[in-house]
């Protein structure tokens, strides 16, 4: 399927198979047995708690780390097997930003742009020019003789990323970019990375602690636990049928759209009628009309974002109609989208799961 929110194409651009990575004489099993293939055009999320191993993972396919088993093929070449030179041409493929941004201080900011360029022994002229596009490119053009302590944390992340694209890179991974920025800092950056992908149709592999990122940014997830991959797929398909328990606790802090068990017990005392939770998908209801219920109904809680440019989440209702008029109205609606009742406070819920995220 051809998907409008990246450019991935079907064509693996990275290839993982069987990587396990051990540290501390075999201790700590930092990634255990992890296959994964991401396309080019991807951009690919990354999530997962502290130490689940998403940084060990990612870092395997610069070799920055080696794995203990394994193979690793980026761009069609084997970075398992390759020798320090070609290791050096495959890193120029490779571009790398970091949650601290990993400048040089005592250069300014032109200088540290261009230094992939020097260490690749790019004549001074030609260097110059590239840094200047690429000032321009990240949107920081007036920016070039400052120094990093002069700039702001999103400053110094779009310098970061000017230098990882400074060798044309067919992938970028990013480890925790927008961990330390603000939420609008954060938002720009997710822009910039954003544009990297759909004009330069760079591949990013993306770390993160965040689903709303994932959310934001990304065509396809993995969610990490305890070295593996626990759940993988569409970020649409996962965000709408999570089966992984750390899923769903990454999909309710990010977008809180269905009552927890506090939030339905402080409904259920505030609101007499039948309350049920409606999911908006894109495959089925991307809008549902009020008045076709049949039977009054108000909007008690929810919220309606958008996952891959495609609507998405849900609303909670409360049904004001008799016993019978609501339960017609429920069977009505679940003809076309998901429907979880919470009952009311006569009738105990009937669990039917579905929209249960
Ligand atoms: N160089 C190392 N030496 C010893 N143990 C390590 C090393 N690097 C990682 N680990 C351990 O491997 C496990 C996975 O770490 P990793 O940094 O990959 O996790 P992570 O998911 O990226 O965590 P975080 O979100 O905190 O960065 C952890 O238990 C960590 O302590």
């Amino acid at each position: 399927m051809n998907d409008p929110a990246t450019t991935a194409s079907g064509d693996p651009i990275i290839s993982l198979s069987g990587i396990t990575k051990t540290f501390n004489g075999g201790a700590v099993r930092a990634v255990d047995d992890v296959s994964l293939d991401v396309e080019r055009g991807d951009v690919y999320g990354v999530i997962g708690y502290s130490g689940a191993g998403k940084s060990t993972l990612v870092r395997v396919i610069n070799a920055l780390e080696l794995p203990d088993s394994g193979r690793v093929v980026v761009d069609g070449r084997d970075v398992t097997a390759a020798g320090q030179g070609e290791l050096r041409e495959i890193r120029r493929d490779i571009g790398m930003i970091f949650q601290h941004f990993n400048l040089f201080n005592a250069r300014t900011v032109a200088a540290n742009i261009g230094y992939p360029l020097k260490l690749a022994k790019w004549p001074k002229k030609k260097r110059a020019e590239r840094v200047a596009e690429l000032l321009d490119f990240v949107g920081i053009a007036d920016k070039a003789k400052r120094y990093p302590t002069q700039l702001s944390g999103g400053q110094k992340q779009r310098v970061g990323i000017a230098r990882a694209l400074a060798t044309s890179p067919a992938v970028l991974l990013a480890d925790e970019a927008t961990s330390a920025l603000d939420p609008e800092t954060t938002r720009e950056v997710l822009d910039l990375l954003r544009r990297i992908n759909r004009e330069l149709g760079v591949t990013i592999v993306l770390i993160t602690h965040s689903m709303s990122v994932v959310q934001h940014l990304c065509n396809k997830v993995a969610v990490m636990e305890g070295g593996r991959i626990v759940e993988r797929g569409a970020v649409y398909d996962v965000l709408a049928r999570p089966e992984h328990p750390a899923t769903r606790r990454f999909i309710a802090s990010a977008l809180a759209d269905k009552p927890s068990e506090a939030v339905t017990d402080r409904l259920r005392r505030s609101h007499a009628g039948r309350l049920i939770v409606v999911s908006l998908r894109a495959d089925g209801t991307d809008s549902f009309d009020l008045s076709a219920l049949g039977v009054p109904a108000s909007v008690v809680y929810g919220a309606i974002t958008e996952v891959e440019e495609r609507p998405f989440g849900s609303l909670t209702l409360e049904l004001r109609g008799s016993a019978d008029e609501n339960r017609a109205a429920i069977e009505r609606l679940r003809e076309y989208a998901d429907v979880r009742d919470l009952g009311d406070g006569d009738e105990a819920a009937p669990a039917t799961g579905k929209a249960g995220n």
